[in-house]
């Protein structure tokens, strides 16, 4: 499968996603719906962004019993869209239930990966708030080898745990790492993060950029140096 640049439409209507968009020309890059933009405008922002050809990665995180987390993704699996994600920390059988719920009658169904341990954590913060002792690449590591049994594609983890993440779940399972700026911007809130270049060398398959490119001078610039610096030629 080859590399992509997924941009993280982090915004809070269509009106304002349409306007980023529209810079960007007659390119239509892979783009990933949050929840600030679901949240706001529901199932349409999703018909309307693959009616113009984008890829859509929907990004809403789901964690919760089983059950709930398999009704859910069969209403999602409805949209149509590419990849979409849960929790791995909601356990196999939640990611298994999921899964279930996404496959359509004939059964195809998008891509479906699991959040390990969220870009801004770090290390302290998972020991002190979340009580985890181990190693964080232990963790994402031990994580994606559930999701893996579970039978998802990859997981969403920082570039930095890609070679991990591969040696112990394999190559062909996805890592689709957001935590990407380039070396001069600013962190914000992200604790552990890297470059596109890197992020090419350590063997992510996805980088997911949002600020980086979104907030940038100039976004189509800052969009086409993620591609440059990510995406094989
Ligand atoms: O699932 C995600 O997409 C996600 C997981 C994670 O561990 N860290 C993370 O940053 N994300 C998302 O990736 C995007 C990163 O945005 P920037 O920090 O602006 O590049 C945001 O939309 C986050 O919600």
């Amino acid at each position: 499968m080859g590399k992509d640049v997924i941009i993280a439409c982090d915004f809070n209507s269509s009106e304002e996603t349409l306007h980023f968009l529209e810079k960007l020309g007659d390119s239509r890059p892979y783009v990933k719906i949050g929840m600030e933009l679901f949240y706001a405008e529901g199932p349409d922002i999703v018909k309307m962004l693959k009616m113009r050809g984008h890829k859509v990665f929907l990004d809403l995180k789901l964690h919760d019993i089983p059950n709930t987390v398999n009704k859910a993704m069969r209403v999602l699996s409805g949209l149509g869209v590419d990849m979409c994600n849960v929790h791995a920390s909601g356990t196999i059988d939640m990611m298994k239930a999921g899964l279930e719920g996404l496959k359509a009658d004939d059964g195809s169904r998008p891509l479906l990966i699991a959040v390990t341990q969220l870009t801004s954590t770090t290390q302290e913060r998972m020991q002190n708030d979340l009580m985890i002792d181990e190693d964080m690449e232990k963790v994402v590591a031990h994580y994606a080898y559930n999701a893996k049994v579970a039978g998802l594609d990859g997981v969403v983890c920082s570039p930095l745990e890609s070679p991990k993440v591969h040696g112990v779940c394999g190559d062909t399972f996805l890592t689709v790492t957001p935590g990407v700026r380039f070396a001069d911007d600013d962190k914000g809130d992200q604790a552990r993060v890297t470059t596109p270049a890197k992020a090419k060398e350590l063997g992510s398959d996805y980088i997911v950029v949002g600020r980086s490119i979104t907030a940038a001078d100039d976004p189509v610039k800052a969009y086409e140096r993620c591609v440059e610096e990510f995406v094989d030629k």
